[in-house]
């Protein structure tokens, strides 16, 4: 029996076709003949244009390369090379000023700053966590994390620890929610009387209300609560009894179809559909085992309290969920077209996730209370890749019966075509974009990648210095101040890939909000309780107004700068550290992705600090070594000494793991050819992308376990 059935002209994978019509098309209202004509119709009609697109890429970035290989040698000419960029159409012509006129935009988007958490969309415990992760424990994750500078003693609860947590909670109400007179930190009690609360509040607004043994404060537009619980071992240590501080941590999660994840046929592609309905029409549930008990994790109800005036009010307990498709380049084998192609990944995402979104349409409490679905869209070139997205969900939105404009795009800002012309990349989606986010690790691979002729790079720890990247984040955040995104959408930053430095994030994100962001990625559910923090520090609408006022901060030459290294010498040691550390982070990462399907892992660095590696961070690896490979920096066999050095490491830190199959001694495995096909064949990759190669390797070891 085929793998595949006939749908219109579509050879769809069963095992799609059964889980779309069973499970997303019921409820829907749509017609099953109806719908598979026109998806059939959507594929056969825009795969030829998708497919030119990406023959367009390729033809620039080898006009590219050519421009930089006759000037071998010379000075690199700024001027000359930005006439040519406009000249091959890498650089289009800016059009007037405009205003973006996105609608039905959630507040959490619109108008409430706060961190934006990233999940893989495969892993439903992870999944459901996120979409939980609205409210978060200050305590927890400051006492369960290295937030403080230290760690709690071994062995039940640590009452000096626990102590230090809340003196930093303390000093941290002192900030948010200030008392009429003196300090937190010496409040004895907390209660509310006639709808008044004691201690009384500098700014009595801040008091949004109370329920049994809980009191609502609210700042910048985000609600902390009070738990009072003198019971608890925390509520004893602690002179009014509050026994924990909570706080809206992530106002809103990714949930994640892309670089997270490693989706590569029809099977893996089912699972991470049916997440996203389970989550959508919020019938996803997942027993969580930890130590000898088991709970089913299922999604957080709303919260509800009275108000100061004494009126029953509500307040959401679930993050807004947003889903990132994947971009324009990949097919995959869960559909192929009339003619036996596989389709474009893309267009099916958009198809699909709607489609599954839709079971959230139907709800009047639902994740949307606009009636709009979130859907960002990474790895876009410039403004005509965009406007081909806008294309693409216009005709998704025709197919499902949806209003125009429903679907709210985030456009990552993470290929440096679209950094480049960035405000027409707005203006080709400004009726639906919701977002534009710095996606800097995925940019830094095209940074790489783009000018790969130019010369030897600097080193991957060097780049955050370098002239483009301030002048892309700067640019970023003028852009789309200038395009109207104030109140209407986010300007967001990039992730925290550090998952166990919560005291540097500490210290350091808060230079996100401070830099006009309305959210910055998280890693993790602690990490945003965290990072919310700072959105308490620092009021970004009113940083939004100041930046506004200043004007650009930075050039397009800037931007144009390219990092290749000036004038140095590197050590031996120097660059055996380097190529060390890219290729553990390479393997660490890939032998996860092609032997166990994990797309995003926390991998040792040679440091030993635990990296989050998603496909871009390898992207950026892969290309940084397949760089100085090209310009002799290092030699293929050193090379190759590293890899199979650094694979024996790998296997060492996964000792404990009795799926595991070791890369050493043989280097013959799936996984360990597929990170040097990374790096050896890095340079040929289509804009450096990893999903080639880490696609092909996944599934031939997908083939070789089924066999
Ligand atoms: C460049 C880009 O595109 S960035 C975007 C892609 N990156 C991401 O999506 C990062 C998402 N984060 C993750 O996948 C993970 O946090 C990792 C891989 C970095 C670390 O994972 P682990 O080592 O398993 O985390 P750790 O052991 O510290 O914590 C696990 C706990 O935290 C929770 N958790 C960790 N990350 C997340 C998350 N992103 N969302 C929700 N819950 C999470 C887990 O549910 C688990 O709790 P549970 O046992 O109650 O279920
Ligand atoms: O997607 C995010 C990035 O940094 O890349
Ligand atoms: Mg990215």
């Amino acid at each position: 029996m085929s793998d595949y059935i006939d749908r219109k002209g579509l050879s769809v994978h069963r095992e799609l076709g059964r889980f779309l019509e069973t499970r997303a098309l019921a409820k829907t209202g749509l017609n099953y003949d109806d719908f598979w004509r026109g998806f059939a119709d959507i594929i056969h009609e825009l795969g030829p244009k998708n497919r030119a697109l990406l023959e367009k890429r390729e033809t620039i970035q080898q006009q590219v390369d050519d421009w930089h290989k006759a000037r071998a040698g010379k000075p690199h000419d700024a001027e000359a090379y930005r006439t040519f960029l406009s000249e091959i159409g890498y650089l289009v012509p800016e059009g007037p000023d405009f205003q973006i006129e996105t609608a039905n935009v959630d507040p959490e988007i619109a108008e409430i700053p706060g961190p934006q958490l990233v999940v893989p969309i495969m892993n439903a415990r992870f999944a459901l966590n996120a979409a939980n992760a609205r409210w978060g424990s200050l305590y927890d994750a400051l006492y369960g994390t290295d937030a403080l500078g230290t760690t709690p003693k071994p062995g039940g609860y640590d009452p000096e620890h626990g102590a230090r947590a809340i003196a930093w909670g303390r000093a941290f109400l002192d900030q948010a929610v200030q008392l009429a007179a003196g300090s937190w930190a010496d409040v004895n009690a907390v209660s509310v009387k006639e709808g008044a609360l004691t201690p009384a509040l500098a700014d009595p607004a801040q008091f949004a209300g109370h329920a049994e043994d809980r009191i609502y404060l609210k700042n910048n537009g985000l609600m902390i609560e009070l738990r009072l619980d003198a019971e608890t071992p925390v509520g004893q240590q602690d002179r009014a009894g509050i026994s924990d501080i909570r706080l809206e941590s992530a106002m809103s999660a990714i949930m994640d179809c892309e670089d997270s994840v490693a989706a590569v046929d029809a099977e893996d592609k089912v699972l991470a559909y049916s997440n996203w309905l389970g989550l959508m029409d919020r019938t996803l549930t997942e027993e969580v085992t930890k130590g000898d008990k088991t709970i089913t994790r299922k999604l957080s109800g709303d919260i509800h309290y009275t108000a100061p005036d004494g009126t029953q009010a509500t307040h959401k307990g679930r993050v807004l969920m947003l889903v990132r498709n994947v971009g324009h380049l990949m097919t995959n084998p869960a559909i192929l077209d009339k003619d036996g192609q596989e389709v474009p990944e893309g267009i099916m995402d958009a198809v699909v996730t709607t489609l599954c979104a839709m079971h959230d349409l139907m709800r009047d409490d639902g994740n949307s209370v606009k009636g709009s679905i979130y859907v960002v869209k990474p790895k876009m070139h410039g403004p005509e890749e965009v406007a081909f997205a806008d294309e693409i969900f216009t005709r998704v939105e025709a197919l499902l019966g949806l209003p125009q404009y429903t679907v709210k795009l985030g456009i990552m800002d993470e290929e440096r075509r679209t950094s480049a012309n960035l405000k027409e990349c707005i203006r080709a989606a400004k009726h639906r974009v919701a977002f534009i986010n710095t996606g800097f690790l995925d940019r830094t691979g095209d940074e790489i990648h783009t000018s790969m002729e130019a010369g030897p790079m600097v080193r991957k720890g060097d780049m955050k210095d370098a002239a483009w990247i301030s002048a892309y984040e700067d640019r970023n955040v003028d852009v789309g101040l200038a395009c109207g995104l104030r109140g209407r959408a986010q300007i967001g930053k990039g992730m925290w890939a550090m998952p166990d430095r919560m005291a540097d994030m500490l210290e350091q994100k808060i230079a996100h909000p401070e830099a006009g962001a309305n959210c910055a990625w998280v890693p993790s559910p602690t990490a945003a309780t965290l990072h919310a923090t700072h959105y308490h520090r620092v009021d970004v609408l009113a940083r939004q107004d100041e930046i506004a006022a200043q004007g650009a901060r930075s050039t397009l030459g800037e931007l144009l700068t390219i990092p290749v290294a000036q004038g140095v010498n590197w050590s031996d040691a120097e660059i055996r550290d380097e190529v060390e550390n890219n290729a553990q982070g390479i393997l660490g990462y890939v032998v996860r992705w092609v032997d166990a399907g994990i797309g995003c892992s926390k991998v040792p660095d040679i440091h030993d600090v635990g990296l989050m590696e998603d496909r871009a961070t390898c992207r950026i690896s892969s290309q940084a070594l397949a760089n100085w490979l090209h310009h002799g920096v290092v030699s293929e066999a050193e090379v190759m000494d590293a890899m199979r050095a650094m694979a024996a490491k790998v296997d060492a830190q996964n000792a404990d793991d009795p799926s595991y199959d070791p890369m050493a001694p043989g280097y013959d495995g799936e996984a360990f050819k597929a990170a040097c096909d990374l790096v050896f064949k890095g340079r040929a990759q289509p804009s450096g992308y990893t999903e080639p190669m880490l696609h092909a390797h996944r599934l031939a070891k997908k083939a070789q376990m089924a066999g």
